[in-house]
Order: C-alpha cells, then sequence, then structure tokens
C-alpha cells in the first residue's frame, strides 16, 4: 500500500488528505498546531473545513520525521512564502527517494521562484522526484466529495503515475502531465486575476466584465508561462483555463473573496486584518510582476492588482488604469 505524509493541516491539506485516504493511501500529517493535530487524530479539523469528517485512517503528529517515516510520497501545502522556512526546519525528516509533491500555487517574494524551485533548492530534491497537482480544487468542495479533476504534473512520468494514482479516488480525478512550468504558473497567476475579478464584483460589476478580465487575465498567464518554457496546451486545460474559472467565479476562492472586499472599499490592511486563511494572491501578485518583468512580459491586470495591494490605488483607479491603456490586437 502507498504510504503518503501530508505537510500541513490547512484547507487544503486536510482535504487533499481525505482525497489519498479515500483512495486507499495511508495517510500521516504533520501540523505546527497541537490542538488541529490532535482535532485530526478525533477525525475533525473545526478552524479549517468544519463540514469535514476525516476517514478514520488518516493519522496526525507535530514531529516531522514521525510524519515522514517510510513515506513514499510527501505533499507540500503551507503557504507559499512559508515553505522555504518551513523545508529549513523540516531538514532532514523528508525522506531521500520519496516524491515530493507541491500542492502550492504562489511565487516566492524577492527570488521570484516557483514552488518546484524553492523545493529543489532547499529541499536538495532532485527534478524528477518533484510533482505537481493544480486544478479547479477548491477544498471545501472536495471536502464534502464534490467531483472534480486536476493536473499531476511532473517530469518523471513515473513520479507522476505514481502520485495520481495514489490520489485516484471515487470523487477525485487526476490527469499526468509533464508541464511542471506551465502548471505552476497557471496556479500561481490565477490568483492574482481572481483577485482582479473579485474587486471588479465588489464594484458591482456584472458577468461582462468579470468574464472579459479572466479572458486577458488568460493572456496574461499564457504569455509569462510560454516565455519561462511552459507548454501552450497546459494554459487551456484543468489547471489554466479550469482553476482560472473556478478561482476567479466562486465565493469559496479566498482570492476572489479578498477582491470583493477590496472592491467593496475596505483597505488592504482591514482585509487582511478579516482573512484567516492564506489567499496567495496577495503577496504573489508582487513576486510574479517582478518575474513578468524579468523577463520583458506584459502583464497589465498583475501590475494593476499589485498598484492597489502594495501601493494604496484605488479599485476605481485601477479599473480606468486598465480601460484607457492603447487599443491593440487581442492576439498581441
Ligand atoms: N484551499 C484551497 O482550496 C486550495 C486548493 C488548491 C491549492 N491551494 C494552495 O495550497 C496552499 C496551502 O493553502 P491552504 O488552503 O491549505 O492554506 P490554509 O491557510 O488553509 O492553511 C495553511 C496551513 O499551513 C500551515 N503553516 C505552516 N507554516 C506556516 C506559517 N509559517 N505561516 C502560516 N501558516 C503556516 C498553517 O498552520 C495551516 O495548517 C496554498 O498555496 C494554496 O494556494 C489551496
Ligand atoms: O481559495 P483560493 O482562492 O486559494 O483558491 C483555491 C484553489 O486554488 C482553487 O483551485
Amino acid at each position: 500500500m502507498t504510504s503518503a505524509a501530508v505537510y500541513g493541516t490547512g484547507s487544503w491539506g486536510t482535504a487533499f488528505a481525505s482525497v489519498l485516504a479515500d483512495a486507499g493511501t495511508t495517510v500521516t500529517m504533520w501540523g505546527r498546531r497541537p490542538e488541529v493535530v490532535a482535532q485530526i487524530n478525533a477525525g475533525t479539523n473545526d478552524d479549517y473545513l468544519p463540514e469535514l469528517r476525516l476517514p478514520s485512517t488518516i493519522r496526525a503528529t507535530t514531529d516531522p520525521a514521525e510524519a515522514a517515516a517510510g513515506a513514499d510520497i510527501v505533499v507540500l501545502a503551507v503557504p507559499s512564502q512559508t515553505l522555504r522556512d518551513n523545508l529549513g526546519r523540516w531538514g532532514a525528516a523528508l525522506p531521500s527517494s520519496a516524491a515530493v509533491v507541491s500542492l502550492m500555487k504562489g511565487v516566492e517574494l524577492g527570488t521570484t521562484k516557483r514552488m518546484s524551485e524553492v523545493i529543489a533548492e532547499v529541499g536538495g530534491v532532485e527534478a524528477e522526484r518533484i510533482v505537481i497537482v493544480s486544478g479547479p480544487n477548491l477544498a471545501r468542495e472536495i471536502a464534502v466529495k464534490q467531483p472534480a479533476a486536476s493536473v499531476v504534473a511532473s517530469s518523471s512520468p513515473a513520479m507522476a503515475e505514481l502520485v495520481a494514482a495514489a490520489c485516484a479516488a471515487p470523487y477525485f480525478r487526476p490527469y499526468t502531465g509533464t508541464d511542471v512550468v506551465g502548471t505552476e504558473i497557471c496556479g500561481a497567476v490565477k490568483n492574482v486575476i481572481a483577485l482582479a475579478v473579485g474587486m471588479a464584483e465588489g464594484l458591482g460589476m456584472g458577468d461582462n466584465s468579470k468574464a472579459s478580465i479572466i479572458t486577458r487575465g488568460l493572456a496574461e498567464t499564457m504569455r509569462l508561462g510560454l516565455a519561462l518554457g511552459g507548454e501552450a496546451a497546459t494554459f487551456a486545460g484543468l489547471a489554466g483555463v479550469g482553476d482560472l474559472i473556478a478561482t476567479c467565479m466562486s465565493p469559496l476562492s479566498r482570492n476572489h473573496s479578498f477582491g470583493v472586499r477590496l472592491g467593496q472599499g475596505m483597505a488592504v490592511s482591514e482585509v487582511i486584518a478579516v482573512t484567516r486563511q492564506t489567499a496567495e494572491g496577495v503577496k504573489s501578485c508582487t513576486s510574479i510582476l517582478e518575474l513578468a518583468r524579468k523577463n520583458d512580459v506584459d502583464v497589465p491586470i498583475i501590475e494593476q492588482v499589485d498598484a492597489m495591494i502594495q501601493h494604496d490605488r484605488t479599485a476605481q483607479e485601477v479599473v480606468s488604469a486598465l480601460l484607457s491603456r492603447p487599443r491593440k490586437a487581442e492576439t498581441a
């Protein structure tokens, strides 16, 4: 039987642990808060997923070495900006031959590194052991076993297959792929576009406005992803269009909800104060913008989200800035 260690007991770590368990994989979770670990061992995680009754086979611990013992697969589900520190702390606990799965959707501030790059650098993990799982996977829907599909991408087809088999549950359908770069860029950028769509909604705009932002957001995602070596088909797939639609349109998305509040006139600091879970786009808008500039890629929506979050521009100002740009061909 395949055995997995899941690091991170937040929304997605917990929901994905349930998927793994429902797929017949043995799961041990690592959490930093003893009270959450105790709850998981009793079958619940009330802070993050109160609706979830965890499969009884899932165990949790605060000891990173205990979580990793005997694992064929190590799954990382902490906020992107904490991965470097967390990996440093877990250190030698991670098994040297296991697949290392990133569930994270962000780009590191300061270095502009994708999560797989941080895992390789800090964890010393070879590229062929790194696997990305990304798609339209809102944790609260998966937690109540609503059907969804996802992409499992690795430069090693064998590693992708190992992870896909380990998480193929009756309600969760993984598709394998090899485009690590494209899959990661889709996951990180859609959070920033969801902030923009949320802002539009908060301003009272309708579906035409939202669809326009989503579509032009996809154009930005593709330009950046292709410049970094991603494959065109990825952007039309589950990790691309699929996740963009789910995150931009769902009230369950933390990024979308964050944007709605900004559009309604709350200050960034006020929204941060009432947001209890990770809205990755709030920090990644800045690192993604820097990554785009380094690669000479035009990303006007991301630029305006960053202007609002980092430079106190109002939602009205960013809308005007976007609509007053020089006209151009759609495909330019
Ligand atoms: N929630 C979803 O629907 C979903 C779906 C797909 C992907 N993701 C991605 O998965 C990653 C994790 O998201 P999540 O939804 O589980 O986040 P979350 O905010 O629900 O949970 C974060 C977890 O990380 C832990 N953690 C460890 N070190 C931390 C630190 N230094 N600071 C803060 N928290 C720390 C927290 O205790 C918590 O258990 C993100 O990159 C997110 O984009 C989330
Ligand atoms: O709640 P969000 O905005 O982090 O989005 C969750 C997932 O990434 C959707 O696939």
